[in-house]
Order: structure tokens, then C-alpha cells, then sequence
């Protein structure tokens, strides 16, 4: 492609050089550069990309995309001036690869929670439809049932436009993606085309990133205020945030809701420990699924079904189908009756949710005992809610570690203790290893009690300073109740 073709749709402040030359490829770390690529230049936070033209140039690139040109300006180089490279970069992959997303409806989801589970849950049920649908997800990327191990729950832009054209060149018709708040301030979206959008919820997290609650919400509400015209907004109203998402969207408005009028509505009827009886937009049906937080999240599904022009009879019997996605409240059942629930809730709110879930179905003969640490390098706020919530609704904590990145992990089990009322001292006991709290919390345990292990879900690593070393929450408790012997 030629780079003129390249950017013809894009706001050009300035053009330095020739714009005929063919474009090989294009990369945004210096490091990644080849011969022919076009080198965007993007203000990160830590660095600015800015810093790193010379040895893009050095590395091949014969074409640099920058928000300000540098003092030197080699002959043989093309230098594109653009207001945002950010923006701009994905605009630039979109075109490079085609122009993938027209190709087929994209539906991104976004919120604090629930984003993982119904973009995997569409995917599935689109595949139970028998179409080719790819899958943006924090666990994988897939292409009908081809996948790779996530790195971000919403890759760079580049990693999207490339992903995306290997969706349509495998015929895909759907691609369902998370889209997380990070993804959006640094528009790692920009150039995709959606047929929808999706919003679940928002709650404390990511506050180490957006400062405050109000930035957070601004970055979430930036993906409804950018969708077209042609799509569909869809958001929980009852998140006091909801309607908040739709003010300036273009894209046709519809809401959703477990409590209160709206487009598209649900009730759960009852609540057992291996489903739920859901009316679900007048229909009865038996989910495999377990708390309200997953009758609004079935609820997203069958709309977005429905607006996608699926019928009605055919999704509801599909929905009634679908599995629990892995890591989001997978149980473990030991020989002699001991229950373990592996889970992703690493938010106050998630915490909550899950614990509330298991509240609708215990009986209260039992214990339920929780382990559940906070992730290092990460909103340190939410550490002290995380355990409050767990101990306003469990019998015993322990607290842990999960995943400590570059800090100490007791002191991150510190943050969470200043967390602890007085009145539940007695129910706490914190134990850093987290071999060690699943081994404790399984002792515990008698016959009919629920532990619920919390903050890693489908994760089968601990990340300590960089490195990642195995551990699966599911593995230890199996091995704990003596499953895989
Ligand atoms: C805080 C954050 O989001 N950082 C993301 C960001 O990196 P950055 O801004 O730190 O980049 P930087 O190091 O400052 O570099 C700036 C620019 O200089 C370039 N560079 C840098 C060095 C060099 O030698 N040459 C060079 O060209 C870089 O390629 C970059 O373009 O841009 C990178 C490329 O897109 C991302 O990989 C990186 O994600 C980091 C690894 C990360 O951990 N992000 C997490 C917080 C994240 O995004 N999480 C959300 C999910 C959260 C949730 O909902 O739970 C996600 O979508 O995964
Ligand atoms: N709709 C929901 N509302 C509140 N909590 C939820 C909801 N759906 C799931 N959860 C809880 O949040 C946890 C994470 O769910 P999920 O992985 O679907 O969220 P996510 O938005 O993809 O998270 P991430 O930001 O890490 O990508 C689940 O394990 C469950 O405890
Ligand atoms: N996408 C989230 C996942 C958190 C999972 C938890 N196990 C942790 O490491 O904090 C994040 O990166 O903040
Ligand atoms: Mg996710």
C-alpha cells in the first residue's frame, strides 16, 4: 500500500516528503521497526515515543507519524504531522489491513464487571447460531474455536486491526470485544467500526490510572459518545451510572434492567446452587448460571441477540445452553461434600456480587469461608473495601496475595487489613502464601461448607517482580481435596 492511500482518511496537520512510497508495515515501539514501516510516535506514560524517532529511522522506517516533527528531517524519511498519533494509529492499522471491522458487526463491551463474561458468552452463543465469530476477551483471542492466550483485555490497536482482518479473512460475521477503560483513554479503538456498544456497570477500581471516580466514568462514557449513528447503545439501568452512558450518544438507545422498567427485562424466579429459573423477557427458562449479577449479564446477551436480528426462540434456548465462563464461579466439590468456588471478583463491588450470590443459595447451616487477596501495582484504594466486603458477608477470610507485581506482598495485605472493623477481628486471619490459604481455608472446612476463592479466576500464574510463575487456584484446590490423586 501506498502511504498516500494509507492516509487519506485521516486529518493531516502536516507532510514532510513523499507520500508514493509503498508502506510495508507499521509499529509504534522503536524496537519493532523494519524496513519500509511507518513509525507512529505515541506519548505514553511512562515515555514519549517522541524520544525514540532517531532509532525508528535507524531500524528501517521510512515514514514517521508524529505529533511534533523533530529538529532533523531526513531526506529519505516521509514525516506525517497528525493532532493525535494515538488516534491516529489505529485509523492508520484499520486502513492498512483494509478496513476489517466494516466487514462484519463488532459489539464492544465495557464496565467494571461483567464485560468478560458476556462478550465469551456471545461468542458462544453466535457459535451455537452457526456463524464465525471472533473474540476479544481478557482470557483469549479467538477465531471461531482458534485461539491465543490474551495479553490485554484490550489489545493495542494494532494487535485489534490485525486480529480483526484475520476474523474477516476466516469469514467471520460477529466480533465480540471487551473494551476496557484504559483501552479507551488511550484509544486503542480508534478506527473500529461498531455495530454496538455495551455498558454493565461501573465500581471502584482502576483509580491508580483515572485519579478519580469522575475521570473513570468520563473514559467509559467516551466509547458511547464515539459510537455512529447505525449502532446500538445498550446499558444497565439499574447501575446508577446507566443512563449516564447514553447523554451524547448518536447510536440508538436502549436500556436494560433485573429491577426496574426498561427495553429489555429480567426476574429471577429461583435460585439453586447449579442454576437459576429466569423470566426472561416474558419467557421462563432454566439457566446454568448462579446470582442476579449473571441474570443481568444473561439479560445483555439475549438484547444484543435480538438487536443482531437473532430469533427470539432459538437464543432463549441456546442461553438455557450456555456454561459459566472459566475462572467466574467455577465449582469444585470435594469427595465428602466440601464446596469450592473459583472466582475472578477482584473489585469491592465483584466481592460483593459474588458473595450476595452465594448468600441467595446457601442454606446457613454452613460456613462460607473466603480467600482473597489484591493485586500489587494496582488501585491501592480498593484494598481495604475488598476485605471489608469480604468479611461483611463470609464466616472466616483469609487474606492473601495475588499477584504482588513489584510490591511487597504483606504490605499490600497490610492496605487490605486497614480494611477490617474491630467487630471482625476474630474472623481474619492473614496468611501470604496462597498455597498456604487454600491448604488452610480447605482445613477449615467442614462437610457442606463453601469456600470461596477470589481474585484469579481463569489466571494460572502468580506475577512477582516480572516473572510469572504457575499457580492455579483450581489446581491447588483439587489438589487440597485430594481430587487428583
Ligand atoms: C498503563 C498502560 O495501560 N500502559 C500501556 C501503554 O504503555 P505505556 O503508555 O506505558 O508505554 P510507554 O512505555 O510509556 O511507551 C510510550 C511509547 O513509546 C514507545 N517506545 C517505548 C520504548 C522504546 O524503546 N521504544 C518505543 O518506541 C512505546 O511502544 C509506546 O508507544 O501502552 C502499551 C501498548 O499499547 C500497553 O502494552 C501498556 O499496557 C501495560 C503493559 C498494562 O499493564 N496495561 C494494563 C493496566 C491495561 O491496559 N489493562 C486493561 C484492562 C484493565 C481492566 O479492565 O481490568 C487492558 O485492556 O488490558
Ligand atoms: N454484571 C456483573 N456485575 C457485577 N459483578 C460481576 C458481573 N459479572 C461478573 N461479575 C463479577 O466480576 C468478576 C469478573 O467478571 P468478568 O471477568 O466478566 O469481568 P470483566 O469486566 O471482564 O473484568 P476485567 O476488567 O478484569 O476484564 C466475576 O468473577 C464476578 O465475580
Ligand atoms: N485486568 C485486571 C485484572 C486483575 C486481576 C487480579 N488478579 C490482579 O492481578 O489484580 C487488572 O489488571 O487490573
Ligand atoms: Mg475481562
Amino acid at each position: 500500500m501506498k502511504l498516500h492511500q494509507l492516509i487519506e482518511k485521516i486529518e493531516v496537520k502536516e507532510l514532510v516528503g513523499n507520500s508514493a512510497g509503498e508502506v510495508k508495515g507499521i509499529a509504534f515501539d522503536s524496537r519493532k521497526v523494519q524496513d519500509g514501516f511507518v513509525f507512529v510516535a505515541q506519548r505514553g506514560v511512562h515515555v514519549d515515543g517522541h524520544q525514540f524517532i532517531g532509532k525508528a529511522i535507524a531500524g528501517g522506517a521510512s515514514v514517521v507519524v508524529c505529533e511534533e516533527l523533530p529538529g532533523e528531517l531526513p531526506q529519505h524519511v516521509s514525516f506525517v504531522k497528525v493532532a493525535d498519533a494515538n488516534a491516529v494509529l489505529g485509523q492508520l492499522a484499520s486502513a492498512f489491513y483494509n478496513y476489517p471491522s466494516a466487514k462484519m458487526k463488532v459489539v464492544g463491551v465495557t464496565g467494571t464487571n461483567g464485560k468478560t463474561s458476556i462478550a465469551t458468552l456471545l461468542h458462544r452463543l453466535f457459535r451455537m447460531q452457526g456463524y464465525n465469530v471472533g473474540l476479544i476477551s481478557t482470557i483469549t483471542y479467538k477465531i471461531n474455536e482458534t485461539e491465543e492466550v490474551a495479553s490485554h483485555t484490550t489489545p493495542d490497536a494494532l494487535k485489534i486491526q490485525q486480529l480483526m482482518a484475520e476474523m474477516a479473512a476466516e469469514g467471520c460475521e460477529y466480533c465480540f470485544m471487551e473494551v476496557s477503560s484504559h483501552a479507551i483513554h488511550q484509544e486503542r479503538i480508534s478506527g473500529i467500526e461498531f455495530a454496538g456498544g455495551i455498558f454493565t456497570n461501573i465500581t471502584h477500581d482502576h483509580l491508580d490510572y483515572h485519579k478519580t471516580f469522575a475521570e473513570y466514568i468520563k473514559a467509559k462514557k467516551a466509547f458511547f459518545d464515539g459510537l455512529p449513528a447505525s449502532a446500538f447503545a445498550l446499558t444497565n439501568v439499574d447501575d446508577k451510572n446507566g443512563l449516564v452512558m447514553l447523554q451524547n450518544t448518536k447510536a440508538q438507545k436502549l436500556t436494560y434492567s433485573n429491577r426496574s422498567m426498561a427495553d429489555y427485562r429480567c426476574k429471577v424466579l429461583e435460585s439453586h446452587f447449579d442454576g437459576m429459573l429466569l423470566n426472561l423477557d416474558g419467557q421462563e427458562i432454566w439457566t446454568r448460571f448462579v446470582g442476579l449479577f449473571n441474570a443481568s449479564n444473561l439479560l445483555a446477551v439475549y438484547a444484543t441477540a435480538i438487536q443482531l436480528g437473532q430469533n427470539r426462540d432459538e437464543v432463549l434456548a441456546h442461553i438455557s445452553n450456555l456454561q459459566s465462563v472459566q475462572g467466574r464461579f467455577e465449582t469444585i466439590r470435594s469427595l465428602d461434600g466440601k464446596y469450592a468456588i473459583v472466582d475472578y471478583a477482584h473489585t469491592p463491588d465483584a466481592l460483593k456480587n459474588v458473595l450476595g450470590a452465594i448468600s441467595e443459595i446457601r442454606t446457613r447451616n454452613e460456613q462460607v469461608i473466603t480467600v482473597v487477596g489484591a493485586g500489587g501495582d494496582r488501585d491501592k484504594t480498593k484494598r481495604p473495601e475488598m476485605a471489608h466486603e469480604a468479611l461483611l458477608a463470609s464466616d472466616k477470610v483469609i487474606l492473601t496475595s495475588d499477584n504482588p507485581r513489584t510490591e511487597d506482598p504483606a504490605a499490600i495485605i497490610k492496605d487490605m487489613e486497614a480494611g477490617v472493623d474491630t467487630q471482625y477481628k476474630n474472623k481474619v486471619v492473614s496468611i501470604e502464601s496462597r498455597r498456604d490459604a487454600i491448604k488452610t481455608a480447605v482445613l477449615m472446612a467442614q462437610p457442606g461448607d463453601i469456600i470461596l476463592i477470589a481474585g484469579k479466576g481463569h489466571e494460572n500464574y502468580q506475577e512477582i517482580n516480572g516473572v510469572k510463575h504457575h499457580f492455579d487456584d483450581r489446581e491447588e484446590v483439587r489438589k487440597c481435596f485430594g481430587l487428583d490423586d
